[in-house]
């Protein structure tokens, strides 16, 4: 058996295909969305996906906006550019690229954060928001992981679903999503105090491996059939690297590749978001309730 795809590129082109006329009528309304990113620092894999992060609203006719500070860039400079984006009227939602270098305090970076313009989904008043079932943005890569799987009719209603990884673009949050009744799933998060991440694997109807380890899900533990989301990437000297080893496609019923899978949902979202948010704000000027 050999496992179908999840073809994160295929779903993210629908995707834009859709933004496109919700851009241009937002334009036409003289509200043209804007999206900013801070990138502190020169990690390749950082630089590469603010890059293409603004390659995409370029596709799209979003206003981009980058401000991006050096490495030895201090607390009160990453301050003063989340300051600048606040108040600056023609960013619509922005993003402090993740992560940041060790000296900064990440989670006061993302505090500061006006959470109106919070493209992410990660300011605490909007986790804060998703956990009370209230209206905000939804962190981008579980909404892609979200959409690709009901994309391919892969059953979320009373699915049990594994969760390997404890981050907070991820782990954390996507048990949020799926536990809604819209989804309805019963979801287990494992991480690396997991005691026998073998057997709660192989329970899965769904595993999102969102762990950065690579080839850490492997055949023997997945069950027949199963759904397979591969989230994590490693850098190594062989390139990209998933979470899950190659030999998951001979067991599995559907894996998301990677790259290909989930990488151009985490993008294709984030201006889903701030295209979002823009026509709120115009609902919201127009008087209609938001
Ligand atoms: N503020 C944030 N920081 C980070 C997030 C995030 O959602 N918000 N997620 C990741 C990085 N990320 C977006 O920022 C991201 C990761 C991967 C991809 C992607 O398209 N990957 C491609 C492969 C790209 C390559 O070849 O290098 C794929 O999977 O096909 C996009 C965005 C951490 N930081």
């Amino acid at each position: 058996m050999t496992a179908t795809a999840l073809d994160g590129k295929a779903t993210r082109d629908e995707i834009f295909s859709d933004l496109r006329g919700r851009v241009e009528a937002l334009t036409a309304a003289g509200r043209t969305p804007g999206l900013g990113t801070i990138l502190v620092g020169d990690d390749p894999g950082s630089q590469a996906y603010v890059r293409g992060k603004h390659a995409d609203c370029a596709k799209l006719g979003i206003a981009s906006i980058r401000r991006d500070l050096p490495a030895d860039a201090t607390s009160a400079d990453i301050d003063a550019a989340i300051d600048d984006l606040n108040a600056d009227p023609a960013c619509t939602g922005y993003i402090v690229q993740l992560p940041l270098p060790n000296h900064v305090d990440a989670t006061a970076a993302l505090e500061r954060i006006d959470p109106r313009k919070d493209a992410d989904g990660l300011h605490p008043v909007n986790l804060g928001r998703l956990v009370l079932g209230a209206p905000a943005p939804l962190p981008c890569t579980p909404r892609g992981v979200i959409h690709l799987l009901r994309r391919y009719d892969i059953p979320l209603d009373g699915a049990r679903v594994v969760v390997v990884g404890r981050g907070v673009t991820i782990g954390r949050t996507i048990g949020l999503l799926l536990t809604r009744r819209s989804e309805n799933a019963t979801v287990t998060l494992c991480h690396t105090g997991t005691r026998d991440l073998a057997a709660e694997v192989s329970r899965a109807d769904i595993v999102v491996a969102a762990a950065g380890s690579p080839h850490l899900i492997t055949p023997d533990m997945v069950a027949p059939g199963a759904a397979v989301v591969d989230v994590g990437v490693s850098r190594t000297d062989a390139g990209l690297v998933g979470d899950v080893h190659p030999d998951v496609w001979e067991v599995a019923g559907h894996v998301s590749p990677n790259p290909g899978g989930v990488g151009p949902l985490t993008r294709a979202f984030l201006l889903v978001n701030v295209v979002e948010q823009a026509e709120s704000e115009v609902a919201a000027s127009a008087g209609a309730p938001v």
